[in-house]
């Protein structure tokens, strides 16, 4: 009777828990975007700290949703830290790809000026692993608030698309492209509502944890 009892009460009080990881080039605004969904999302809406240091190792927290935790893995972007990001792939539940609108040229692949190339081929990679095969994929095109920065509807035509629709971005999977200041905060929840749905959407080929 207790273990049922205790059952019950679990069953009524637990949330699905699905995880979350931030990748993209060093600087993109990974940490910035963390915390300010940790500023709209914990109960104690603290202040987000938006002068960031880079990312060495990990920041983690769990953001608690009406119907669901969403536990965010905030890693580093420095070349020499990007061969850890594959440990977490077999048990994320979506990624976001995160890039610096103001560092990517014109931002479309044919010219390769700034650090586009170097952005094609670390999302390319990140396509490829079979670990990442049908994961929910949201692309923010970071710093629109700059004067200076590629408009998302390029960065959509000239690079996404172009990974997506190229022999290295083969698996099927959903995916957005969506603008973001992760400075001001303009379109953190817009990213979170599309996490939020998507997870739930995927949950059959990739279940959450019940917390
Ligand atoms: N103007 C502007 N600056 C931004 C924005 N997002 C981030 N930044 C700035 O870009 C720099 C890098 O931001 P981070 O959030 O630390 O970048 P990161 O992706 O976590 O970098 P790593 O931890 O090294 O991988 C900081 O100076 C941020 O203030 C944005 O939307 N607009
Ligand atoms: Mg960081």
């Amino acid at each position: 009777m207790y273990h049922l009892a205790k059952g019950i009460y679990l069953y009524a009080t637990s949330k699905p828990e699905y995880s979350v990881i931030l990748l993209g080039l060093d600087n993109a605004g990974k940490t910035t975007f963390h915390e300010q969904v940790k500023s709209l999302f914990l109960p104690s809406n603290p202040e987000p700290k938006l002068r960031t240091v880079p990312t060495v190792g990990q920041n983690v927290s769990t953001i608690p949703l009406q119907d669901m935790y969403l536990k965010l893995w905030d890693v580093g972007g420095q070349m020499t830290l990007r061969s850890l990001w594959q440990s977490y792939y077999a048990s994320c539940h979506a990624i976001v790809f995160i890039i610096d609108s103001t560092d990517i040229g014109d931002g479309d692949v044919e010219n390769g000026d700034g650090r586009l190339d170097e952005c094609r081929l670390v999302l390319e990679d990140v396509l490829q692993h079979s670990d990442t095969e049908g994961v929910p994929l949201l692309i923010l095109a970071n710093k629109q608030d700059r004067e200076d920065c590629v408009e998302t509807i390029r960065i959509k035509e000239g690079l996404v698309k172009k990974v997506m629709e190229g022999e290295k971005g083969a698996s099927i999977r959903d995916s957005r492209v969506l603008s973001m200041s992760a400075l001001t905060g303009d379109g953190v929840r817009e990213a979170v509502d599309w996490i939020r749905t998507r997870v739930q959407w995927n949950k059959e080929s990739r279940p959450p944890v019940m917390r």
